[in-house]
This record gives structure tokens, C-alpha cells and sequence, in this order.
């Protein structure tokens, strides 16, 4: 099978772009850009999320005390970051193509106008022709205002801008139906909107300069595919590896996740994203979750709300959860945690999340 798209978002692993001692694997980074080039040349639009910097920064330096996590990171980073954006942009300039570093953190993406903010950023350089080449800016993002790697940015993107496809390169074919180690595992090549029993075989084992594994990868591979977008996970360090998969009638051993029906509206796909970003909770009853997953579009009312947690304010993304602390979805909350309560008895008020700003989670 081949796939015919227009706009993909392409994430490569570091371990994909770094050799086992860490120096930048060059000659990688050259055949990826390659491939992209001819992609671009036949009109296909690319945003490239590049992992790397830190393992690049760490063979660079030689630390003559030892230094913490988050001092090393952003020291590995700062240092890392430079080599390999220089890198990436000799070899696009190579094929007459400008390319663009983006930096970004896990707040550029909190609240509503930072988020169309970043959007029109990357809309203005895909219209220039420009490739965008985006990371954690890891110099500045520490611990909870993090990503959990770029796998989460990589979705996040994928989805602000409408992508066909999100490719996710890896060290590894794609995701095996049982510990990949073993002979007897295969990679699984297709996985559909419905599918739950490859989630089990996902472990959190990590390649050498991976930060979040295959579990993340997975689950957001399903959320993009479950917007309509398609996602490849597949091996960074096959030869032509893109081209192949989309333009060839080939069979590139890898996992596709098939695309669901195209349904959320912008501001839903950010808040699809918005875990992380979540400020409070709210615990609701019975009756509502069944309003919320009846087939009406139905705005959650104050009158469904048992608990609120957390400090928010008007506007805040809070986290939706039913009574057994199952995750009902996320909403963008019209009142602040304090006026929830206050108003909990009457059905007549305004919703607390309205129907356009609440998205399901349906796990
Ligand atoms: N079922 C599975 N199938 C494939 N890989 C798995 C599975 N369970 C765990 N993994 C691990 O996930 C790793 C890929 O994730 P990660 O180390 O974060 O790579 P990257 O640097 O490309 O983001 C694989 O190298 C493998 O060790
Ligand atoms: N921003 C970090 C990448 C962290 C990360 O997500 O790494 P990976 O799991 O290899 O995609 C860096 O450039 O080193």
C-alpha cells in the first residue's frame, strides 16, 4: 500500500539521529533529508520534530564536576542544539531548501492565544516554502513544563496544523505484539480506531537516548489517529523509509494507524491536547457522563459537578473525571473552581464546560 499525502508531520528519535557514542549520526541525517527533499519537490508540505540535542551535547562536552539532571540537560542541550540544527541546515541548503528552527515549550501551547500564536508561525513558513524544524526548547523547560518527549510535541503539531500524517522514526520497525527482543515478535502493521489488545504488549523499556518510549508513542498515536489523522511508526534508520512509504507500492514493515473520521473542530484538537496543561479537576455524576456520551451534543452543567479540585480560573483547561476516577475527557472551564461549587444546585445556569470547548476521551 502506498499513501498519497499533502502535508506530514515527520518526528525523528535520537537515536535515530546520534550514533551509539552519541556524535551526530551525519550520514543519517543527510538520507532523511534527501528523502524529504524529493517529497518536497513533488508538493508535499513537511514539519520536521527533531529529538537529538541533548545526546548530541553530551559527546560535545567533558563535565569536570558532576552537575544535576536539569543543569545537565540544559547544558547538553544548549550545546547539542546548535550542532544539529547547523547540520540540518547545510544539508537542506544542499538541495536549495530553507529550513527554520522552531523551539518551543510545553506553555506555548497552554493557553488559546499562545497556541494560535505558534499556529500562524507554522502556517507562515509552510506558505514560504520553509521546512519548519521544531524541539523542546530544553534549555528553558524543566520537569512538570515538560513534555513527556517530542512524540507528545509531534501530536500536538500534527494536529494544530491539519496534518494527513504524522511519522513517528524510531530505532525499532514499529510496535511488536510481544517483547521486541524476542524472535517469535512481530510488528504489528496495522492497528484500527477499535483494536485494544496490542496496547498489553507495550513496555517501558527505552533505546539508549529515548526519553519517553514506545508507551508514549502509542497513546499518541492513537489520540492523532483517532482525530483522522494517519500515524507510521516506523525505523528512522531504514533506507528511504519516507519515500517509501509514501510514495511506493512497497511494503515498509511498520505499524499504521489508521485514521478515524475527521471530527473535531480546531479548538477541540487543542483541547484533545491539553492533558498536561489541565489546571484543576471536576468530578462528575453518573447522570452526567451519561449526558456527556449520549449521541446529543450536551455541554456539562454545574449540577452534574460532585467534586472540584484544584485552583482554575474562568477559561482554565481542567481535567474531567466520573465518580471511580475513570478520565471522562477535558474541558476549557466557564467559571473558576470557587463558582463551580457555589452554583452546584441549580440546572438552569450557564454550563460549566460548553459542548464546542469539552473533548471526550472515550477510552
Ligand atoms: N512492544 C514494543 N514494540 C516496540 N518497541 C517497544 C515495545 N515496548 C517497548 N519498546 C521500546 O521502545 C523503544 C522506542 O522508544 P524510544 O526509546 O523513546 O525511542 P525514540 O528515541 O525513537 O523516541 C524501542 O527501542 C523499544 O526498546
Ligand atoms: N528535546 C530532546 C528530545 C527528547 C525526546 O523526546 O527524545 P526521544 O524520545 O528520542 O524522541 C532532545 O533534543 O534531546
Amino acid at each position: 500500500m502506498s499513501f498519497n499525502y499533502k502535508k506530514i508531520t515527520i518526528k525523528v528519535g535520537s537515536n535515530v539521529l546520534t550514533k551509539t557514542d552519541g556524535t551526530l549520526n551525519v550520514a543519517r541525517m543527510a538520507h532523511l533529508v534527501d528523502q524529504i527533499a524529493q517529497l518536497y519537490k513533488q508538493g508535499v508540505e513537511v514539519i520536521l520534530v527533531s529529538s537529538g540535542a541533548v545526546a548530541a551535547g553530551r559527546s560535545e562536552i567533558k563535565l569536570n564536576k558532576k552537575l544535576d539532571t536539569v543543569s545537565s540537560r540544559q547544558l547538553y542541550s544548549a550545546v547539542g542544539q546548535v550542532k544539529m540544527i547547523n547540520q540540518w541546515a547545510d544539508f537542506f541548503t544542499q538541495h536549495g531548501i530553507n529550513c527554520a528552527q522552531v523551539l518551543t515549550t510545553k506553555d506555548n501551547f497552554g493557553e488559546r492565544n499562545h497556541y494560535l500564536n505558534m499556529k500562524n508561525c507554522f502556517t507562515t513558513l509552510l506558505e514560504n516554502g520553509v521546512v519548519p524544524i521544531v524541539n523542546e526548547n530544553d534549555t528553558i523547560s524543566v520537569s512538570e513544563l515538560m513534555f513527556t518527549d517530542n512524540d507528545e510535541l509531534s501530536g500536538l503539531i500534527a494536529s494544530m496544523q491539519n496534518s494527513d500524517a504524522l511519522l513517528i522514526l524510531s530505532n525499532i520497525d514499529g510496535i511488536y505484539d510481544g517483547n521486541p527482543a524476542l524472535s517469535e515478535s512481530k510488528v504489528i502493521t496495522e492497528i484500527g480506531q477499535k483494536d485494544r489488545d496490542w496496547m498489553e504488549n507495550i513496555s517501558t523499556q527505552k533505546s539508549g537516548f529515548g526519553r519517553g518510549g514506545m508507551l508514549t508513542k502509542s497513546s499518541i498515536a492513537r489520540k492523532t489517529a483517532k482525530e483522522g489523522i494517519a500515524v507510521h511508526i516506523a525505523n528512522g534508520l531504514r533506507d528511504n523509509v519516507l519515500t517509501d512509504i509514501l510514495r511506493k507500492e512497497s511494503q515498509v514493515i511498520h505499524t499504521w494507524f489508521k485514521p478515524g473520521k475527521r471530527k473535531a473542530s480546531n479548538v477541540k484538537k487543542w483541547i484533545a491536547y491539553s492533558d498536561s496543561f489541565a489546571k484543576g479537576e471536576l468530578v462528575i455524576n453518573q447522570g452526567a457522563c451519561d449526558a456527556l456520551f449520549s449521541p446529543k451534543a450536551t455541554s456539562l452543567l454545574p449540577i452534574g459537578v460532585t467534586k472540584v479540585k484544584g485552583q482554575f480560573k474562568k477559561g482554565d483547561i481542567v481535567k474531567i473525571m466520573d465518580e471511580k476516577g475513570h478520565l471522562i475527557g477535558w474541558g476549557k472551564s466557564q467559571y473558576a473552581a470557587e463558582k463551580v461549587h457555589a452554583k452546584s444546585d441549580s440546572a438552569k445556569q450557564k454550563p460549566v464546560v460548553h459542548y464546542d470547548y469539552l473533548y471526550l476521551s472515550e477510552d
